[in-house]
């Protein structure tokens, strides 16, 4: 209720507030300037009679002099000619400081302030935007003595830290002026408009009689003698050569009339306390005669654009929070941090649901992915990671420069951490990444919530639980829930396949597929990745592709794993069979742009993607092949497309390794042998920059790495500081 009571008219008032606060701070600093500028005689230097006799005889025909509460004195008068002027004056010596010019901006400013230049209606909005500021800046201390935990607290610093303790800290400090200038405006608006009786204007009560003499000097006018300077406020002259009229005189205290010839007051009328009262009331407003408050109440007022747009953030933030968005808080102001890396995207939807709970529980969640770690949070107390694995337990691309970064975060003692891991049991590296990024997390000294948690093939049960887990650790309410988006796939049809191996044993198959009816095929490039649904199965398996869209068919190399659900499936397919398939793309495995030499090293099925990167190599930069398989004769995956690859130089060299050797006479080896037989091609290549790629099993991609950790020695380099350059791709299974 408070709150709305402090939101709801600071919402809807916000531009009429700023307006008033902003042309009511640049009026409350005139009297300081004007101060400034004026000659300012002390309490009982000066008396009127004095004052007004010395400017008589530095001005004809004076008709009227002003005491503005600023201390400035002004003189109305008629030149010899009978011109009407008004300058400043000095009081002490009675000459001309300048003419009396008050600036036609500041008169505009004026006008906005009272009536947003509206005239009447104008007056009665901007009294009723007074009031509303009473409301606002009342409403306001309650809200901050409740957040702050009560009234003595006010006086304590605030904790916190963005838009909330901005708004915060400068109501505090600005919230008495606020108070004072919307509280008097709103009774000076009340006066105006008669709710409240104007008892500052006394009626003139002319005298009955005069003396009717000749007219004495003003300096000598015992009644003006007895009146000090600081009190007056008009001094108008009777008319010239008129022996019946008098001077009008308006003090502080009153006003009254002065006999021109005997100097005598005449029909004095005191100002009533009320008066008084509502004459104070105008000087609390305004600053007029103040100078300091006025400088106060300007400084105060200046706060209300900065504090209408940091309550009107606050409050955005706040109903996005209730309706269930997922606001991200600025990483300096949250509690809590969630770091994702992912590669496939996956992980993103988990965590958005701890994300949106999180931020339910009342917690400020800052979410970005690992590679935007930056070097401290200082309000956090609360660090999650969820990050899937790639390649061989490598980082997912958006968590790949997290470990350098790691390096130079600011840990805070109190900071609490909870790694949650992706991936799937069949890799031989089970969210390897995830446990090394705990490592080295406990090593950079910050404390493990809960062990890590590593859950299978995007299980929801396995997150749910981890969920329970965190909200009994925390006390957070956690009701974690993971629902998959259901992926898109596209019916393939298989048009074309090359089986090789011996009666099944290690048996690899080109599968070429078109899309089916009479759809197009997706976008892909060679390296991105074929995602195939099984029947019956909830989860894709993954294959990269040989081939580009160019190529106008899809290509994967498959091997058929002992009892492999997807590849037994994919192997039993018959020409015209159909499957569910979808693009993955993988932009970090393509060969760089350039004229640098591309050496492809792979065994196997891996030598899929790697003909489809000599395919596409229509410019001839000089490219590389080594590949193992098993036996030449049965295993020699795609060797009519090679040689003609060799032929038309979009291949600059192939080197071949079988490991089972037909005969006494056939050599058997690896890849990596193939590699160190090479070593001083190899080496040259690498010191003109190649780049390398590897497509393959684990075993044999560790067997490459040891190989050309050799090779590279005398370069005084090796794979990590390759890889570290972007020169050395995986992809790995
Ligand atoms: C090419 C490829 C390589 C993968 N390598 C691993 C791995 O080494 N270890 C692992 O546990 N999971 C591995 N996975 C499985 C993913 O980590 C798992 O599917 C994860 O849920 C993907 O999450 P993401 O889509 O957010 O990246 C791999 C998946 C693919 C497609």
């Amino acid at each position: 209720m408070l709150r709305k009571l402090h939101a709801l008219p600071s919402l809807f008032m916000a531009l009429f507030l700023i307006t008033l606060a902003t042309t009511g701070a640049m009026l409350s600093f005139m009297p300081a300037i004007h101060r400034a500028h004026a000659v300012v005689p002390d309490k009982g230097e000066v008396s009127v009679a004095a004052m007004a006799q010395r400017v008589v005889q530095h001005h004809p025909n004076v008709e009227k002099i002003d005491r503005k509460l600023s201390g400035e004195v002004v003189v109305y008068y008629k030149t010899a000619n009978h011109q009407p002027k008004a300058d400043l004056v000095n009081p002490l010596t009675g000459q001309s400081i300048g003419p009396y010019q008050p600036s036609a901006f500041m008169s505009w400013v004026e006008d906005m302030h009272r009536s947003f230049l509206l005239h009447d209606t104008g007056r009665k909005l901007a009294g009723g935007v007074a009031l509303v500021m009473v409301l606002i800046c009342l409403s306001g201390v309650f809200l901050l003595v409740r957040r702050l935990g009560g009234w003595k607290a006010l006086i304590k610093p605030i904790k916190g830290n963005g838009v909330k303790r901005i708004h915060s800290e400068l109501a505090r400090f600005a919230v008495l002026g606020l108070l004072l200038s919307s509280l008097t405006g709103s009774y000076m608006s009340a006066m105006r408009f008669g709710f409240v009786k104007d008892h500052t204007f006394i009626p003139p009560s002319f005298p009955s009689s005069v003396s009717g003499g000749q007219p004495a000097p003003v300096g000598s006018l015992i009644a003006l003698k007895n009146i000090d300077l600081t009190s007056l406020h008009e001094l108008v002259f009777p008319y010239p050569g008129d022996l019946q009229d008098f001077y009008t005189l308006t003090t502080e205290q009153g006003a009254g009339f002065v006999d021109q010839s005997t100097g005598t007051l005449l029909n004095f009328t005191r100002l009533p306390p009320m008066g008084v009262f509502q004459q104070w009331i105008i000087r609390l407003h305004t600053g007029q005669g103040i100078w300091w408050l006025g400088l106060i109440l300007g400084a105060s007022a200046l706060t209300v654009p900065v504090l209408s747009y940091t309550g009107v953030l606050a409050w955005w933030r706040k109903r996005r929070v209730k309706k269930g968005d997922l606001v991200n808080t600025p990483s300096k102001e949250a509690n809590t941090i969630l770091l994702v890396g992912t590669e496939g995207q996956t992980t993103w939807g988990f965590a958005r649901d701890l994300q949106r709970q999180l931020i339910r529980a009342g917690r400020h969640v800052h979410c970005a992915q690992m590679n935007q770690l930056v070097e401290d949070y200082p309000q956090a107390d609360t660090l999650f990671i969820l990050t899937s694995t790639y390649g061989n337990g490598d980082a997912p691309t958006t968590a790949q420069q997290f470990m350098n970064k790691l390096k130079c975060f600011k840990s805070n003692a109190s900071l609490r951490f909870a790694v949650l891991g992706f991936g799937d049991r069949q890799f031989p590296n089970f969210c390897q990444f995830a446990l090394d990024v705990t490592t080295a997390l406990e090593q950079k000294g910050l404390t493990p919530l809960c062990h890590t948690e590593l859950i299978n093939r995007s299980s929801a049960e396995q997150f749910r639980e981890w969920g329970k887990t965190i909200a009994d650790l925390t006390g957070w309410p956690l009701a974690l829930s993971y629902h998959p988006q259901p992926t898109v796939t596209q019916t393939l049809a298989l048009v074309g396949r090359e089986d090789y191996g011996v009666n099944g044993h290690a048996a690899t198959s080109i599968l070429r597929f078109r899309a089916a009816g009479t759809h197009s095929l997706p976008f892909f490039e060679a390296g991105d990745l074929l995602g195939v649904m099984p029947p019956q199965e909830t989860s894709a398996r993954f294959y990269s592709l040989a081939s580009s869209t160019t190529d106008d068919v899809l290509e994967i190399c498959v091997r058929k794993q002992p009892n492999g659900v997807c590849s037994s499936y994919l192997h039993g397919l018959q020409l015209g069979d159909c499957i569910e398939g979808f693009i993955r793309h993988n932009p970090e495995f393509r060969p760089a742009v350039g004229r640098h030499p591309v050496i492809l090293i792979g065994a196997g099925a891996g030598i899929g993607p790697l003909t489809g990167f000599i395919r596409q190599n229509t410019q001839r930069h000089p490219m590389f092949l080594y590949w193992g398989g098993r036996n030449q004769k049965v295993d020699f995956l795609y060797q009519p497309d090679l040689t003609r690859y060799l032929d038309d130089q979009r291949l600059t060299g192939l080197q071949t390794a079988f490991s089972q050797g037909e005969d006494q006479t056939t050599e058997k080896a690896y890849v990596q042998d193939k590699l160190l037989q090479d070593q001083t091609t190899v080496r040259q290549l690498l010191e003109q920059g190649a780049q390398i790629l590897v497509c393959g099993g684990r075993g044999m991609a560790n067997g490459v790495t040891q190989a050309l950790n050799d090779i590279l020695e005398p370069l005084q380099t090796n794979v990590d500081a390759l890889k570290a350059q972007g020169r050395y791709l995986e992809d790995v299974y």
